[in-house]
């Protein structure tokens, strides 16, 4: 089943997935806020966002939202956690009705604590939402390295349907319908990937990133659980998966921000990186359903600058010893 799809945002990863949904065969139109973005893509590159890397052809470019949305079958929301609202309090009215807008960011809200599915359902409330998440660089993808990811949708068989409409031999996806466990996933590997970068930064040692990665995953689960998540998509890309991709490497954005911070290197001007908004809504989520969630409420203080990281480390090690499970 091929169709037209609209994707929102001229980044690193709506580049990436534009890329992808040519290479599935669908039409595809692309909306960035900015010119030079737009004129970029005709030209077949994005150097901002993703260097040295040529972009397909076929791709759509236009600053005219309600252009790039007429006749769309779906939509990729591909625009940063904190700036979705925004762009959809704009773009919503061109929104074609009862088509699927996908999130592809990872993030919460920070002032309000939503769910982006939740952000969306304010704008759209006639269109089914869905959120792809998994393991997966912009420029792997890009670079037509093989990737899988999930797509979730509370209608599982509409998950099931843009799965196939947008995997390749070279990008997998997998569908399901735990819509909230796929999104906390996403959203909260980025908190732990910015603690172990600053692990790894610190130079505390592989030992102490093994284990914070591990007991990051009981907090992941914990909270997942909370939000009525099934057990199986933590354990799966959205959660797992993609904890192990950006807390073991620097090409994650989330994991080099932890590393600057680590080196107590400047952190000014550094690249996108969702985990630094998400982490305190996150504590104060967790705070307020009473869920233990020592890690992120570490990232959450050291990030506003209310404790240092060895204050952090002192503190997470010191806590009353306790059973592993639970
Ligand atoms: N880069 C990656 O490897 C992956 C990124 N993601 C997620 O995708 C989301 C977007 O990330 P990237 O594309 O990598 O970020 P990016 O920093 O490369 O690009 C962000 C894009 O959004 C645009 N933008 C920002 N605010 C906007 C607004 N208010 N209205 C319209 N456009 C706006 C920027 O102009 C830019 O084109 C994030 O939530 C990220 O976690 C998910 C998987 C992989
Ligand atoms: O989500 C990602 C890979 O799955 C990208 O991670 P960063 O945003 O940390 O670069």
């Amino acid at each position: 089943m091929s169709m037209r799809v609209a994707v929102l945002g001229g980044g690193a990863w709506g580049t990436a997935l534009a890329m992808q949904m040519r290479r599935a065969g669908n039409a595809v139109a692309l909306w960035a806020r900015d010119e030079a973005t737009v004129e970029a893509i005709r030209r077949r590159e994005n150097p901002a966002y993703l260097p040295g890397i040529e972009v397909d052809a076929g791709i759509e470019a236009s600053t005219d939202w309600a252009a790039t949305l007429d006749g769309a079958g779906c939509v990729l929301a591909v625009i940063p956690a904190q700036s979705l609202r925004g762009a959809l309090a704009k773009v919503a009215g061109s929104v074609p009705a009862d088509v699927p807008m996908v999130l592809c960011a990872k993030g919460i809200e920070h002032d309000s604590g939503l769910l982006l599915s939740q952000v969306a359902a304010e704008f759209l409330p006639n269109n089914p939402v869905a959120a792809l998440s998994g393991p997966s660089f912009a420029a792997d993808l890009a670079n037509g390295l093989p990737t899988a990811v999930v797509i979730a949708a509370r209608e599982e068989p509409m998950a099931v349907r843009l799965a196939q409409a947008f995997s390749t031999e070279r990008f997998r996806c997998y569908s399901t319908g735990d819509l909230v466990g796929v999104e906390i996933g996403g959203a909260l590997k980025n908190v732990f990937a910015i603690a172990a970068g600053a692990v790894t930064g610190a130079g505390l040692g592989a030992s102490a990133q093994a284990a914070m990665v591990t007991r990051g995953f009981v907090e992941l689960r914990r909270i997942a659980q909370a939000f009525g998540a099934e057990p199986e998509t933590v354990m799966g890309l959205s959660g797992l998966g993609d904890l192990l991709l950006t807390c073991s490497s620097a090409q994650s954005r989330n994991f080099a921000y932890g590393l600057a911070l680590g080196r107590g290197e400047s952190l000014a001007g550094r690249p996108l990186a969702e985990g630094v908004a998400t982490a305190g809504i996150a504590a104060t989520i967790a705070g307020r359903r009473g869920i233990e969630a020592p890690i992120i409420s570490a990232v959450a203080a050291i990030l506003a600058g209310s404790i240092t990281i060895n204050e952090a480390v002192s503190a997470l090690m010191t806590r009353p010893l306790r059973a592993e499970a639970g």
